[in-house]
């Protein structure tokens, strides 16, 4: 439940050069699946290295109110599930806080059962569009009742006699995706979704891995995944890796800063997830992947980045919008370092976040000195170069963690400092951001 207490202003100033090791949390959409999966199984599933962020903490709320019992031991997350089909009606509201996964992943899991739940969350979550995910939801018999523009609160009344959907969705979206998949679960029957351009696929490797009957296959209607409905599942124990989102914050901040060299050890480099990582080596960052090897199915490598005095704007390829959508803030903040024009084509996406990112980047970065140039699905920036950003203004954050932590990394290389309206939102994915950046030597202040 972010956003209800006092905001909190934050100053980032130009500091020497970030050093260490960066130990990031874990990966918050594996997070939420893992609690959401877990509450969907009978018996208890273990989760350690569970993000201990608002979103995730409010998504564990969600699914003790839906029947599940949710507890930590130590460093291990305890979750008792009750099974497919098995959730309880809740007895009050459930507030989701910041997050669009949780709320989106949550009503797809509950939707076919027969039972009814309502939704609502921050004054962000309460702008953001609902109907992409209840749109497919009444195709398997659920029914949604919002506010108008299918905005929350909500509430959804379950399908008692669920059946199986088809769904080609209509934007590149991971949680719609997921929406379908957890609904499908309780449907007798096939449950197939069709992506044009494939989003992350946690949902898919988690399902195979609970003990679902579900395969996927590029075609030429999309990439086509099929899941049978009311499976087995058994519970698990799972090692939820670090995030390669909340990663992308230090090793940028390395490349823009002056002298830096850090290691951010044990990131996902899911192919799905790992698209800021190669443009950013487009762009001519010192940036490496080091003791590459597989953890639980994953791609998993030592992240190097060194400072990079040379970069090079780019156009940044339209196809690999989907493996890095929530990373354009803060490569937005590395263009404006690097020479020349970084376009940023097929990003629509990016208006219906936290906030709209294209807005409020391009306002923080004007501010800052640098000039931007946006349409409705691009944006591009005018990189200055090192050393020629002036800084020296407070950034709006709207109630969004990644523009928050963007601002504040841009202030560290910037001629004057930079300034946020609000960093409380950044507890949401981050909470221990500002510890783990002045480790490394970031300058941060509460102001
Ligand atoms: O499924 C997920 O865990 C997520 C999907 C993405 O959203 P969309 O599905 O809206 O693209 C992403 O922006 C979000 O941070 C996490
Ligand atoms: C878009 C994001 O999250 P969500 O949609 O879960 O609120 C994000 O973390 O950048």
């Amino acid at each position: 439940m972010s956003g209800h207490g006092d905001p909190i202003p934050m100053t980032s100033r130009k500091c020497g050069p970030l050093n260490g090791e960066a130990h990031v949390p874990g990966d918050k959409s594996i997070s939420h699946r893992s609690l959401i999966l877990g509450a969907m199984t009978v018996g208890e599933t273990k989760v350690t290295g569970l993000l201990e962020g608002q979103d995730v903490l409010d998504t564990a709320k969600a699914m003790q109110a839906f029947g599940a019992q949710i507890e930590k031991i130590g460093d291990t997350w305890h979750v008792h599930g009750v099974g497919v089909g098995g959730f309880a009606e809740p007895d009050n509201v459930i507030d989701c806080g910041n997050s669009g996964t949780g709320v989106r992943l949550i009503m797809g899991a509950m939707a076919t059962c027969p039972i009814t739940a309502t939704f609502t969350g921050d004054a962000s979550l309460n702008k953001r569009p609902m109907a992409r995910v209840t749109d497919p939801l009444a195709l398997f018999g659920a029914k949604a009742y919002g506010r108008s523009g299918g905005r929350l609160p909500m509430t959804i009344i379950g399908a008692e006699n669920p059946v199986p959907v088809r769904y080609a969705t209509p934007v590149p979206s991971a949680q719609v995706k997921s929406a379908v998949l957890l609904a499908g679960l309780n449907a007798p029957g096939e449950t197939v979704v069709i992506e044009r351009e494939a989003t992350r696929d946690h949902s898919e490797r988690m399902l195979a891995g609970f003990g679902a009957t579900i395969s996927t296959e590029d075609t030429p209607e999309g990439h086509v995944i099929t899941l049978q409905g009311r499976p087995e599942f058994t519970p698990q124990t799972i090692i939820v890796p670090r995030d390669p989102s909340s990663a992308a914050f230090p090793v940028c901040a390395a490349l823009i800063t002056e002298g830096s060299d850090v290691l951010v050890p044990n990131i996902g480099l899911n192919p799905t997830r790992a698209g800021l990582f190669f443009t950013l080596q487009d762009m001519g960052a010192d940036l490496t992947f080091e003791n590459m090897r597989e953890e639980g199915g994953e791609p998993v490598a030592d992240l190097r980045a060194r400072f990079s005095p040379d970069l090079k704007g780019i156009e940044v390829p339209a196809e690999r919008a989907a493996s890095m959508i929530d990373e354009y803030p803060i490569l937005s903040v590395v263009a404006a370092f690097a020479e020349g024009k970084t376009h940023m084509p097929g990003v629509k996406e990016l208006r219906v976040k936290e906030s709209d990112r294209i807005d409020a980047m391009a306002r923080g970065l004007r501010g800052a000195g640098v000039r931007v140039d946006e349409g409705e699905d691009w944006w591009t920036v005018h990189g200055l170069g090192h050393g020629n950003v002036p800084g020296g203004f407070t950034a709006e954050t709207f109630l969004d963690h990644r523009i928050a932590m963007s601002f504040l990394i841009l202030g560290m290389a910037s001629n004057a400092a930079m300034s946020v309206d609000d960093g409380q939102p950044i507890a949401t994915s981050f909470p221990i951001f500002e510890s783990l950046m002045g480790a490394l030597g970031a300058q941060i202040e509460r102001t």
